[in-house]
């Protein structure tokens, strides 16, 4: 958890305990600065700030931050001015310790030797592992892309924690484009954009997780544009993920887009049943698990869409065995998974049409018309929202699912998802419209 969001968090509780004024003298004026180890500095704007902090709510902030990370992180409050100096000492300190100690919000568990290859992410798998040998050389940016839940974030973290392993010496950050946005934001309303782009720009390797969030953030755009044009030009190694190519992210400047595009972009695919069953086994001889072959093979059989949602039913059998106090059995598994396998594995390639049809039904239109081409509102929302759902709900690719709805292009489904995701937002009847049909979809 960065700083921010934890000092959200921390925030949100101090304002339903504390009375408003109390919140609005003490709690609004104090700025998280940095969260280091258990350490979360914290700027205020006077001393007697300081004062009132220590005496009257230090002990809440701590037990706070307890429930939120279950860790004992404790406050250090500084004064503006003293920034500087405890700054220095930050930097001091950072020198002696360790790189795997700083702060690169890398997961250590996402590793090269964790991460099972097969036919939809070798690609990828052999890239990351170039770049994480020569950083900034080859591939300059790295950019994986693919649907949600298949790898790219463990791969990119691999990268970070190899190079951390071979050079420990190399100043690594990991962001999500949302962290980079809110680090943005904040460090304007704060005054300290120049420190951002210290953090920032000061880095052997930049990994940024999610780019497709910078979507129509402008402001954070014009930034990163120019973080990577620093990076690039001291070539420094740049990683990006994005659930679609760069020029398929509507509202992304053209000049990120083909800034993306110079080094390498690599996909990953949904993984084959081998893949599936081999990711499985190796989750449950982590997790010291003894399942059955067979009944490895017939989960994987089971959730054919992403890792994440495998891994989770892996988990759910898991839980369930040990609530029921049985071993691992089919019938068990079917029991554990029962609600999941009526969707998750019925959801595949032949399902795009179930979706149409049972969207068709819902609207009281015809499947035709949705496949159509007609453009009036009573036709085109439903048919988005069928590509929308085609989208989540399976792991058939873009193209395909064009080809589905008549012939359409892909980017055509890009944008009927963006649209319907937008409009879930803002429109109730659209909202309701797809929960009811996930629910008739089984999802
Ligand atoms: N090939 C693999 N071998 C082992 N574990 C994997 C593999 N692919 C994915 N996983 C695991 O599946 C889970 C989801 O992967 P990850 O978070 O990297 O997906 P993602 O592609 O970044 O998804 P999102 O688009 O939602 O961010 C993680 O726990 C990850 O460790």
């Amino acid at each position: 958890m960065d700083k921010d969001n934890l000092w959200s968090k921390i925030s949100d509780y101090f304002k339903s305990d504390v009375s408003r004024t109390t919140y609005s003298t003490w709690v609004e004026t104090a700025i998280p600065i940095k969260l280091e180890n258990n350490e979360l500095i914290i700027e205020l704007p006077s001393p007697l700030h300081k004062d009132y902090w220590k005496d009257k709510l230090s002990e809440q902030l701590i037990e706070y931050a307890y429930k939120i990370t279950k860790k004992d992180i404790f406050p250090k409050f500084v004064l503006k001015d003293e920034l500087k100096k405890s700054e220095e000492k930050i930097n001091d300190t950072k020198v002696q310790l360790p790189t795997f100690m700083k702060d690169t919000h890398l997961n250590p568990e996402y590793t090269f030797d964790t991460f099972v290859i097969g036919k939809g992410n070798q690609m990828a798998h052999a890239a990351a592992l170039v770049v994480s040998e020569d950083p900034g050389k080859m591939y300059n940016p790295l950019l994986l892309y693919g649907g949600v839940g298949l790898g790219k974030t463990h791969l990119m973290h691999a990268i970070g924690n190899k190079i951390v392993k071979n050079k420990p010496d190399t100043q690594i950050k990991y962001v999500t484009s949302e962290s980079f946005t809110n680090d943005f934001i904040n460090a304007i309303q704060s005054n300290h954009t120049e420190r951002f782009r210290q953090e920032y720009r000061n880095v052997d390797v930049l990994l940024v997780d999610d780019i497709q969030f910078f979507a129509d953030k402008d402001g954070t755009q014009e930034e990163f544009f120019h973080t990577f044009n620093d990076l690039y030009e001291d070539g420094k190694q740049i990683v990006l993920t994005s659930d679609r190519l760069p020029n398929e992210i509507s509202k992304l400047q053209d000049r990120l887009v083909s800034r993306f595009a110079w080094g390498l972009s690599v996909d990953i695919t949904a993984p084959d049943l081998e893949t599936r069953i081999a990711i499985l086994r190796a989750k449950a001889d982590s997790d010291n698990m003894e399942v059955p072959v067979d009944i490895l093979n017939y989960i994987a059989g089971q959730i054919d869409s992403n890792v994440r949602e495998l891994e989770g039913a892996l988990s759910r059998v898991q839980a369930f065995a040990k609530f029921k106090k049985t071993v691992i059995s089919k019938d068990l598994v079917s029991e554990a998974l029962h609600g999941l396998n009526n969707h998750i594995s019925k959801l595949n390639k032949s399902s795009v049409d179930e979706i149409i049809y049972q969207v068709a039904n819902y609207f009281e239109l015809e499947p035709e018309d949705i496949k159509g081409k007609k453009r009036t509102k009573a036709i085109v929302i439903p048919r988005q929202i069928a590509m929308y759902l085609s989208r989540k709900l399976t792991n058939v690719s873009l193209p395909k699912i064009g080809i589905s709805f008549g012939g359409k292009d892909h980017t055509t489904v890009i944008h009927a998802y963006d649209k319907i995701s937008v409009l879930m937002k803002k429109e109730k009847a659209v909202k309701e419209a797809v929960k009811e049909l996930s629910k008739i979809l089984g999802k």
